[in-house]
């Protein structure tokens, strides 16, 4: 019996050690808003562990393709993409960090509060659909803890996210209208800065995103110290 306490202990100190003991970041911004050079460029210190989307497993679940599904015929294959979406995020989020820092590239959080959401606010989700990722998402985020420390938003207008879209041609996103990013944007706008709508889970730091390489990562450099010393607070 006191075995069975012993290992139930120390799997519950384990547990909280790994919740308490590291940093969380998560980068936030619309579609070719610059997330994944914003990561490429964290990524190089040492102790930070980047986890960028798992874009590669939505395109190919058992050879079906979600994500191209989903562009195809939102209203038939969102909630397949979404809850996709939403398991693969939760994994990468409790995926055992390798380091003292990890930096995700989105979140179980803005697949619910701004592609869900504009899904079915744009009328292309059946309500139905809306109502059982509601839950689904109720229920993850209430029972499992998934901790964030920061959210690093970048802020980038969708005109310039449409250029960059348009100059980086990923295949399913060739049917990608400004309109999309526009209503992408505002959610966000929604959710991070005006907080008009839905629990934000950290604070949040907003990098403007629309000038050129250079410029960013200056911006990237001037921001490194306000983004580790928030967590560490
Ligand atoms: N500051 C910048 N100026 C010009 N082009 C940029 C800049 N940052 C990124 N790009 C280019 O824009 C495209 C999108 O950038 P990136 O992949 O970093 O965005 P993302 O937010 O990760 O995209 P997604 O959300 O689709 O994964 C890429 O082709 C990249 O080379
Ligand atoms: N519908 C939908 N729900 C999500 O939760 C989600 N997260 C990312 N994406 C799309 C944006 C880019 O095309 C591509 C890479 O970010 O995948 C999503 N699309």
């Amino acid at each position: 019996f006191m075995s069975h306490i012993h290992s139930f202990m120390s799997l519950i100190f384990i547990h909280l050690y790994h919740l308490y003991s590291f940093i969380y970041i998560c980068v936030e911004g619309n579609i070719a808003s610059g997330k994944t050079t914003c990561l490429k460029y964290f990524g190089k210190t040492n102790n930070i562990e980047v986890l960028t989307e798992p874009v590669s497993k939505w395109k190919n679940v058992h050879g079906h393709n979600p994500l191209a599904l989903m562009y195809q015929d939102p209203a038939r294959w969102g909630i397949t993409l979404q809850t996709y979406v939403q398991l693969t995020m939760l994994v990468n989020h409790l995926s055992c960090p390798s380091t003292s820092l990890k930096m995700m590239e989105r979140s179980i959080f803005s697949a619910k509060h701004i592609f869900v959401e504009n899904l079915f606010r744009s009328g292309r989700m059946p309500a139905v659909d809306y109502a059982v990722l509601t839950e689904w998402f109720d229920w993850i985020t209430t029972n499992i803890s998934i901790p964030v420390d920061l959210i690093v938003y970048l802020q980038t207008t969708p005109e310039t996210c449409y250029q960059r879209l348009k100059h980086r041609c990923r295949e399913e996103e060739s049917a990608i209208s400004l309109d999309y990013l526009e209503s992408i944007h505002q959610l966000y706008e929604d959710w991070l800065v005006k907080r008009t709508y839905a629990a934000l889970p950290a604070p949040v730091l907003v990098i403007p995103g629309d000038h050129d390489l250079q410029k960013m990562l200056q911006l990237y450099e001037e921001n490194r110290n306000t983004i580790f010393s928030a967590c560490s607070s």
